[in-house]
């Protein structure tokens, strides 16, 4: 059996079980997403990452963050996003990152799911936080955990109103994000007192546990997939979470984390199509053509999971070349990617050729 099929997870839990030797519980919690990320990277072969152009882009995205002053300020600024400091904008995080995935469209940009918020019509992730925000306007607890296992108040019908379209199309999955609610919802109600502030303090200030705790207790964040034979974890939910916390908060309060840094790039179907755009990530003939055809990848394909994996890498260099250009540059992974999300939306807006997004359907992003 090659080292690559030993499952150092099982390992791990014998000898923990057995009491001998397993992992220093003194060492500091690790997610392992990003060094699986490399360990996709470093096997792909029909994704790859270009150095010169990762180069190129640094100087770019640092010139852009350091003038548009990008910070976790950022976060707040934006229209639809919660501003007060306090537990209802953990619980509507919480909210918004179980239910932050799938909301590309086969249909027309006319045609496609949208939630019309403040004489605004918005698609996308937007969608999902107009019709957060929408919902708590007319008095339905939506981001309250204890409403979500309430059968008789948080009904279908009440769950389709919340989500209700401008258009014909319902919203992608919705019956997975009602599964989503009312799992969820069991679960903070078992082990946290329906309180998502009790499941931030389990974790102690660490964002490394604070995402190993969801995985492990919440099926619906465990992003996980099997690569070459290997499991590798890309958390992308569970992460996002948590970056959303510290950037609201302003790394303060319920955004307070003593190793945020160790929050990687959210492996999602945006920020690789930017990093597309910027020359530093490229697809074999067949994966590029089979992305411009609109044409779906299934769930767990070795295709989806390099793209998934690389991106994670590629961003992980692109910090890294940004870094040596700018040792002080107040930079991580999260504000990089956050930052390269928003430029994809607004080059999008700008109608900006690009290649499209691929098109994997599924709950983990
Ligand atoms: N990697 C990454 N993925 C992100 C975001 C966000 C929004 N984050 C906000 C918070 C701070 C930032 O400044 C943003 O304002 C959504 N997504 C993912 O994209 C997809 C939705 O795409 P579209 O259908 O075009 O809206 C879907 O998988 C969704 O989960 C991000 O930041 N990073």
């Amino acid at each position: 059996m090659s080292d690559d099929e030993v499952d150092h997870d099982l390992l791990d839990l014998l000898r923990k079980s057995l009491g001998i030797g397993g992992s220093d519980p003194s060492a500091p919690p690790e997610t392992k997403v990003l060094q699986d990320a490399e360990y996709i990277y470093d096997n792909s072969i029909d994704v790859a990452l270009d150095m010169r152009h990762t180069k190129l882009a640094a100087i770019d995205i640092l010139k852009q963050m350091q003038e548009r002053e990008y910070s976790t300020k950022t976060w707040s600024e934006h229209p639809l996003h919660p501003k007060a400091k306090d537990e209802s904008t953990v619980n509507f995080i919480f909210t918004m990152d179980l239910l932050n995935f799938s909301f590309w469209s086969e249909k027309s940009e006319e045609e496609r799911f949208a939630v019309s918020y403040k004489e605004k019509r918005w698609t996308g992730y937007w969608s999902l936080v107009a019709a957060l925000q929408r919902a708590l306007d007319e008095e339905i607890p939506i981001t309250t955990p204890s409403f979500w296992v309430n059968e008789e108040e948080c009904t279908e019908e009440v769950l389709k109103k919340v989500f209700r379209s401008e258009t014909d199309e319902e919203i992608p999955m919705f019956q997975e994000r009602a599964q989503c609610l009312r799992e969820a919802g069991l679960i903070l109600e078992e082990e946290c007192d329906s309180s998502v502030a009790t499941l931030i303090e389990d974790a102690k200030g660490s964002a490394a546990d604070l995402v190993n705790l969801l995985a492990e207790r919440f099926p619906c964040f465990r992003d996980e997939a099997k690569f070459e034979g290997k499991k590798v974890r890309f958390l992308k939910r569970a992460q996002i979470f948590v970056a959303d916390l510290w950037a609201a908060f302003e790394g303060e309060g319920y955004g307070r984390f003593n190793d945020i840094d160790k929050i990687t790039m959210f492996a999602d179907y945006r920020v690789p199509q930017m990093l597309h755009s910027l020359g530093c990530i490229s697809y074999c003939p067949p994966l590029e053509s089979k992305i411009r055809r609109l044409e779906t990848i299934e769930p767990g394909h070795s295709w989806e999971l390099q793209i998934r994996g690389c991106s994670i890498w590629g961003i992980e260099l692109l910090r890294r070349e940004i870094l040596k250009l700018d040792p002080d540059a107040n930079v991580n992974a999260i504000l990089i990617d956050f930052f390269l999300y928003d430029i994809a939306k607004e080059r999008e807006q700008a109608g900006e050729e690009a290649i499209p997004h691929h098109r994997t359907r599924g709950i983990w992003y």
